[in-house]
């Protein structure tokens, strides 16, 4: 049978068995396209019967693939010109649709609405003028509706079709999105969307139904629908719309630049030192600094704030220190040493410095370094950093108006790396090695695996020590005349530290992200390497490399890597701002106002709001916690504490307790009587030193008679702090195994090995991963 001919007996049969225009061209196309255009009459019949048995034979695809055709079935081609152009009678020449399409012209449209009304005897269905309905004013078609005295009668078919229609729109992301921007929220919009739907089925008209039903589900009939939608949101919904609209314009957060007027009214010189590890960049800024007569240094870490503060007064300079847990006020000081955090934004100065600028794109604590570049009242700041944040300060000095001078740095001595690794055997340590490992437990194994088959002696750096024994162990390393030669460091050697380091050999270069073990990141793997052969130390070439030949590729691949160049930096509300938010919420929960804060806050291009994960684990352990103010929890939740220790949890809750019943916040904690004897009191005096910090934090952050035992506190966090450098010395036994099922570490025979390359086996895993699944066309089918 000639494809001509049977696409006439197609329409035959869709006539008889009123088809849907939708179901006519998907049926017509899947039986262009297969070979039923060979069948007799009665074959093709009982093929079209067979195919229609089954009601959802029309499968998402079928849908899809109409909706591509859509322009070309609608808008050139409608239905009437294909039944014109298929009907033997009128054409003996049959036409595809898809020629049809190709031929048909701009000009065409006219013919096409004669078409309609010249076929409206022969179609199934009353022929529709969906050119009209398509360009009909969205507003007239919403009052028309709204009008309407009841709605219009439709077939199954096309019902059934609407409800798809309207449960796609309800599911739609891109609806939901462009609903934002009338102020109708991402948590209201499927309700909005369920109401809509009511509406309108309860307001049928066939034109506006035939015409969604030719669009079918998805994106064509959503563009369609989105403008009556909103129509029947402003008139359904205003108190909604308002009450979202508020929400949404306090929870603004872009533009950052202009929360500052009094920066934005000062002509500020931003200078950017921008290079490597060991380019001199804090040096020269530092130089700036010292000269001026009223300056600020912004460091990333209490110790290197210490540091910083300890050099400048070492060199004359009268410098005061404030870390967010202590303030040592230096008479007649013009200078001040603190961390970011504490940066103040009223004073003015002649000279700022931020050091690791780079830091700007830390996920969990970028904002404090973006507040210090926009918001610092200082004639002349100076960055010290690494390129990757380069771009962004430009944008950023571009918005502000600040003048910008980039200052490039190389390395003093090219960093070497030593291609014969430690052969994975730690026997292989030399003296001014430091050994770097990602976790507390590897620091430990690796300490106590050199000191038994070796006779060097390590000390140790990580997170979890206070900066007064880190700098106690720095010291002892650094000091030639003692037998302490090594250093095993976590990742928490990387900033700040001037370390008399020769070479850096990294024990491994994979490290657990709280989630999974993931290679460390290169740029991580270059601050690091980094340390090695500082200027001014005993060693000024530096070394570096690996314990296993498997990781080498690794780490020359980190080292040889250029910059990422970072395309965001990190902002957080101020608690202003916070409050503002919260005023829309008046019953939340704080957790739930943060929340809602994250959803509905609007950000530019270049920021991203930082991760506050750990905020909301304190914010829901202080929902029990009754009597608090907002600014209270605000607070509370930035204290420093380690949200996986229960023990400090415990602490943290108690302080807010005793805070919120007006009571004097007591310590309530003794100071061990010896050193550590094993690694769980090791665990512990960490624990206390950490608990201790955190009432410091609170007292700086709050009415300072709320909490009474400062001194006490001082001086008990200093006893554990020197305890803690006491037992790290003598320490000599196994870590405490915090995790089961964790990678055990062998020992071999007169050696120590560690299992095998962590890069390697992430690596493994992940191709044995892609190996194991179907390529792509397979999933596909
Ligand atoms: N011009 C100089 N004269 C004397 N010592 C210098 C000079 N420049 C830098 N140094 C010393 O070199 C060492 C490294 O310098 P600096 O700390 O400024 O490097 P950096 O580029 O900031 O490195 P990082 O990125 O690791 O912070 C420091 O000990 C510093 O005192
Ligand atoms: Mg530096």
């Amino acid at each position: 049978m000639a494809t001509g001919s049977a696409r006439y007996l197609l329409y035959r049969y869709s006539s008889r068995n009123t088809l849907s225009r939708v179901r006519f061209s998907l049926l017509s196309n899947r039986f262009c396209h297969s070979n039923s255009s060979n069948l007799s009459k009665s074959e093709l019949y009982s093929f079209l019967d067979q195919k229609l048995s089954n009601p959802h034979q029309f499968s998402q695809s079928d849908h899809r693939h109409f909706s591509k055709c859509r322009f070309l079935n609608i808008r050139r081609c409608t239905f009437s010109t294909l039944v014109k152009n298929e009907n033997p009678v009128l054409n003996s020449e049959p036409v595809l649709e898809s020629e049809a399409a190709e031929t048909s012209t701009t000009g065409l449209e006219l013919d096409l609405e004669e078409n309609i009304s010249e076929t409206e005897s022969v179609s199934p269905e009353k022929a529709v003028n969906f050119v009209e309905i398509a360009n009909r004013d969205p507003i007239e078609i919403y009052r028309q509706l709204k009008n309407a005295p009841k709605t219009e009668k439709q077939n199954r078919d096309d019902w059934n079709e609407l409800m798809e229609i309207f449960s796609c729109f309800a599911k739609s992301g891109w609806a939901s999105n462009q609903a934002l921007a009338v102020y109708i929220g991402g948590a209201f919009f499927p309700t909005a969307a369920q109401k809509f739907r009511k509406f309108f089925f309860k307001k049928l008209k066939t034109d506006l139904v035939k015409y969604l039903v030719s669009l079918g589900p998805g994106n064509e009939s959503e563009k369609f629908l989105f403008p009556i939608f909103v129509e029947f949101c402003l008139d359904e919904f205003p108190d909604e719309i308002r009450r979202f609209r508020s929400m949404v314009e306090s929870a603004d957060l872009t533009k950052p630049h202009t929360w500052f007027p009094f920066a934005r009214a000062m002509k500020r010189k931003i200078i950017y030192h921008c290079g490597p590890t060991n380019s001199g960049k804090t040096y020269n800024a530092l130089q700036r600094f010292m000269e001026a007569k009223k300056g600020i240094y912004c460091s990333p870490l209490r110790l290197l704030a210490m540091e910083v503060f300890d050099k400048v007064n070492g060199l004359g300079v009268y410098c005061s220190l404030l870390t967010g847990q202590e303030k040592k006020f230096v008479p007649f000081s013009n200078h001040v040493a603190c961390t970011v955090e504490m940066v103040s934004l009223d004073e003015l100065y002649d000279v700022a410095v931020i050091d690791e600028i780079q830091m700007m794109s830390d996920s969990s604590r970028g904002f404090a370094w973006t507040r210090a570049l926009l918001g610092l009242k200082a004639d002349e700041i100076h960055l010290c950093g690494d390129p990757s944040v380069l771009n962004i300060v430009r944008k950023i000095c571009s918005d502000t108006g600040d003048e910008l001078v980039e200052q490039h740095y190389d390395r003093f001595k090219p960093l070497v790396v030593e291609a014969k690794t430690l052969l994975g055997d730690l026997k292989n340590v030399r003296s001014g090695d430091c050994v770097v490992a990602f976790s507390r437990r590897e620091i430990f194994e690796v300490k106590l695996a050199i000191e038994k088959h070796t006779n060097h002696r390590c000390c140790v750096i990580y997170g979890a020590l206070p900066p007064e024994t880190r700098r106690q162990q720095a010291n002892l390393f650094n000091d030639e005349n003692n037998e302490y030669d090594i250093l095993v460091a976590s990742d928490a050697v990387g900033m700040g530290l001037n370390l008399h380091i020769r070479r850096v050999v990294f024990y491994s270069l994979s490290k657990y992200n709280g989630d999974k073990i993931v290679p460390v990141p290169a740029s991580q793997v270059k601050q690091i390497a980094g340390r090695a052969g500082r200027r001014g130390s005993r060693y000024p070439e530096g070394l570096t490399t690996t314990l296993h030949l498997e990781d080498l590729d690794y780490l020359i691949e980190c080292l040889k890597k250029p910059f990422d160049l970072v395309k965001k930096v990190g902002l957080f509300p101020f608690f202003e701002q916070f409050e503002l938010f919260a005023g829309q919420l008046p019953d939340a929960t704080f957790s739930h106002i943060l929340e809602k804060f994250t959803e509905n806050c609007r950000l530019d291009g270049s920021y991203f709001l930082c991760n506050h994960l750990h905020i909301k684990k304190v914010a829901n352990m202080l929902e029990k916690v009754k009597g608090l103010s907002l600014e209270d929890r605000f607070n509370f939740c930035f204290a420093p504490v380690n949200i996986r220790d229960p023990k400090a949890m415990y602490h943290l809750l108690r302080f807010a307790s005793l805070y919120s019943q007006k009571l004097p916040v007591n310590i309530a904690m003794g100071v061990p009587a010896s050193t550590a004897r094993n690694d769980s009191e090791l665990l512990d005096l960490e624990t206390k030193h950490q608990v201790l910090s955190m009432y410091l934090w609170l007292s700086n952050h709050f009415e300072e008679d709320k909490f009474p035992y400062v001194k006490r506190a001082e001086l008990m966090a200093t006893d554990i702090a020197e305890l803690l450098g006491q037992s790290l010395t003598k320490a000599s036994w196994k870590p405490e195994s915090r995790q089961s099922g964790k990678q055990k570490t062998q020992e071999k025979d007169g050696g120590y090995d560690r299992p095998r390359s962590l890069v390697k086996l992430q690596e493994k895993k992940r191709q044995e991963k892609s190996l194991s699944k179907p390529p792509l066309e397979n999933v596909a089918a």
